[in-house]
């Protein structure tokens, strides 16, 4: 079994473009009926989640029945303002069926160097959680160019756990975890299942995305590790194709793979650290 830097009270769940929606783009219904299951039943024991999804891009281009924008940054953030209403009326309806509500908050990455942003969005979040409400954060693509190039919302959901001070990030993708290489182009590459130190090696193993919908791949994933290791947050990256692996996980099963935060000298992990 393995054991948490922190105890499990507060997690940030990181769903992929790839997780939320079909490879053609259209919006994977079951699949967010089934995430919203589990984050309720996370809620019901008392476990704080926010959940950070990406999806607008890919939704949007479906629902207009246009091919997925690549280069064209106002295509894409015309694209994603679509995509993102369809995508948060099918978590509206799937969190409604257990009563839950949901708020929306787009948020770029300047909450992290503005203060003024940052207390905004803290703010808003732990008076959503306080109220029992499930924040779904994503990239405000229409004024923010840096992650919508960088397709990254992995680094933004490590921004949002930092800012929420949350006990572990779990970032869900269409893989199980990180190999020693993609292993949809090796057929050898291995899984890993621990890391405790992010080093160039490491780094070269992360690869660019491979599917038609997700972006940034592997790279930005163990950057996002990285935000969190330093602030003694776990991050595990685990595949969102069994959805059942979320409670798997809180209950310590060694599914995926997990980086470790960083802990002080006494072994405990670093808390309340800005
Ligand atoms: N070392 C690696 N281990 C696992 N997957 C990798 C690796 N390098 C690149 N990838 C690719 O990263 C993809 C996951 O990233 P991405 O498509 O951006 O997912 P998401 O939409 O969930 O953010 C995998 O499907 C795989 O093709
Ligand atoms: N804001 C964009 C994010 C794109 C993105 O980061 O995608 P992914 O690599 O699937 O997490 C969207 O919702 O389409």
């Amino acid at each position: 079994m393995r054991e948490f830097s922190r105890e499990i009270k507060k997690i940030v769940i990181k769903v992929g473009s790839s997780s939320v929606t079909h490879q053609n783009g259209g919006v994977n219904i079951e699949r967010i009926e089934e995430l919203a299951k589990e984050i309720v039943n996370l809620e019901n024991k008392g476990i704080r989640v926010i959940l950070v999804s990406s999806g607008a891009i890919a939704t949007g281009a479906h629902r207009l029945d246009i091919e997925r924008p690549r280069g064209d940054v106002s295509a894409k953030q015309a694209t994603a303002a679509v995509g993102q209403v369809t995508l948060m009326n099918t978590f509206l309806k799937a969190f409604a069926e257990y009563g839950f509500s949901i708020g929306q908050i787009l948020l770029t990455r300047m909450v992290e160097t503005n203060k003024i942003m940052h207390e905004n969005a803290e703010n808003t979040i732990n008076r959503l959680i306080d109220m029992g409400v499930i924040p779904i954060v994503n990239e405000n693509d229409t004024i923010s160019t840096f992650e919508i190039n960088f397709g990254d919302n992995d680094t933004l959901s490590a921004v949002v756990a930092k800012l929420v001070d949350a006990d572990l990030l779990l970032l869900l993708s269409d893989i199980d975890g990180l190999y020693t290489n993609d292993p949809r182009i090796d057929e050898d590459a291995k899984l890993i299942s621990e890391v405790s130190i992010i080093d160039e090696k490491l780094r070269s193993m992360g690869k660019d995305a491979y599917s038609k919908v997700g972006t940034g791949g592997m790279a930005t994933k163990i950057n996002a590790a990285a935000l969190c290791m330093e602030r003694g947050i776990d991050t595990i990256i685990a595949n969102s194709i069994d959805l059942k692996n979320i409670r798997r996980i809180i209950r310590g099963e060694d599914i995926g793979t997990i980086f470790k935060g960083k802990t002080n000298k006494n072994g405990e992990a670093f808390k309340n650290i800005k």
